[in-house]
């Protein structure tokens, strides 16, 4: 035998061993797991039991991340945690998330990265109908879009929680990267129109611009619709991600086409009940203010006179009546901490409503 034949063996035998031991510690670990979901349902008899728990998952992240000793980087490590934790829910509980569907687009891509691919995923048509799915109790979890960093609020999102009793468990972001796809079949015909949503040729216009001046651009209601579509017809093309490239077996004409490097999708995982502090978390409150002078004034002070961070602050009209406005606003911190309770309480003496929306941890994956 070559030097080389036998390293190889001594170091497949290593491999082997490890396997074995590292299939072991993951029995042992999902074992625990289901003691974990004993412990629960013993703890609420008959009543609706929260398996998943996003503060301790958090928790459980967090710690892989900074411990990591390499050679994987920590990411992927954190990756590979994510799928067996799910995993080990799964065998608690099977978690149905609605998403923003249909099959293939980046709100699924997200869901799955936030739970991980055990869970069972509900594609849905509206924002509306993932609130409803959650709101029933037919799924568990929701994932909906909110903001991309270079198209702005998703508003449809901000609005369905005036009036929604759902609570906000979860943010996940996702690298959005587009690519120009064609049908195998058809990749040698010229490209006479592209199909993709309204959102995405947004993020590619000066690729489109530059690259496909003068093709016929259509909108369609998401982008797994139209690598659908450019995966029937003849002399189309699609702009879309990899889940849908993949779904619809398309190729990829051009790599990565958004016009910013940077360009992110940021999604709320909608649920039923609140989480408790994960030691690094957001929160998210609404706020209706009377119009007068000085209104936003009295909602940013008290953040600013308790050292509380703000992430974020959106305004959007209100639907009680003209020039009347709500104030969307993502500050760091949880609502049990000491600090954020006292600017919430002056908040709600100035307001007209203040909505809790949820305090949840801050994104890890
Ligand atoms: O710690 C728990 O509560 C568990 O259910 C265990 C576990 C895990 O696998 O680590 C699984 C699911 C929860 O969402 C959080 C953590």
């Amino acid at each position: 035998m070559t030097d080389e034949k036998t390293r190889l063996g001594e170091l497949r035998d290593e491999i082997d061993s490890l396997d074995q031991q590292i299939m072991q510690l993951i029995s042992a670990r999902a074992k625990c797991a289901q003691e974990v979901a004993n412990v629960k349902m013993a703890a609420n008899p008959g009543q609706d039991v929260f398996f998943y728990r996003p503060e301790r998952e958090a928790q459980v992240l967090r710690r892989i991340k900074e411990q990591n000793p390499g050679p994987l980087p920590a990411e992927e490590m954190a990756r590979l945690f994510r799928e067996i934790m799910s995993a080990c829910l799964a065998l608690e509980k099977p978690m149905h998330i609605a998403f923003l569907g249909p099959l293939g687009t980046f709100t699924q891509a997200a869901a799955l990265k936030h739970f991980g691919h055990s869970v069972i995923s509900v594609p849905l048509p509206a924002i509306d109908a993932v609130f409803r799915e959650v709101e029933s109790g037919a799924a568990q979890y929701g994932v909906v879009p909110v903001e991309n960093s270079t198209e702005g609020m998703v508003n449809h999102t901000l609005d369905m929680f005036i009036s929604s009793p759902l609570k906000i468990c979860g943010e996940v972001q996702l690298r959005i990267h587009h690519h120009l796809l064609v049908s195998p079949k058809h990749k040698d015909q010229d490209i006479t129109r592209i199909y993709s949503h309204q959102q995405s040729f947004a993020q590619c216009r000066q690729w489109l611009d530059t690259h496909r001046y003068g093709i016929e651009r259509i909108t369609v209601s998401s982008n797994a619709e139209a690598a659908r579509r450019a995966a029937e017809e003849p002399g189309s093309a699609a702009i879309a991600g990899d889940m849908a490239a993949e779904l619809y077996g398309l190729e990829k004409l051009s790599n990565s086409i958004e016009d910013r490097p940077d360009n992110t999708t940021r999604f709320l995982i909608i649920g039923r009940e609140e989480v408790p502090a994960s030691g690094q978390d957001k929160s998210s409150v609404l706020v209706s203010m009377r119009n007068k002078p000085g209104a936003l004034y009295a909602v940013l002070e008290p953040f600013h006179r308790h050292g509380i961070s703000l992430t974020r602050i959106e305004t959007r009209p209100s639907p009680s009546g003209t020039w009347a406005y709500v104030f969307y606003i993502d500050f760091e911190g949880h609502v049990e901490d000491e600090q954020v309770k006292k600017v919430l309480s002056e908040i709600d003496q100035e307001a007209v409503e203040l909505k809790r929306l949820g305090s949840y941890p801050i994104g890890v994956l």
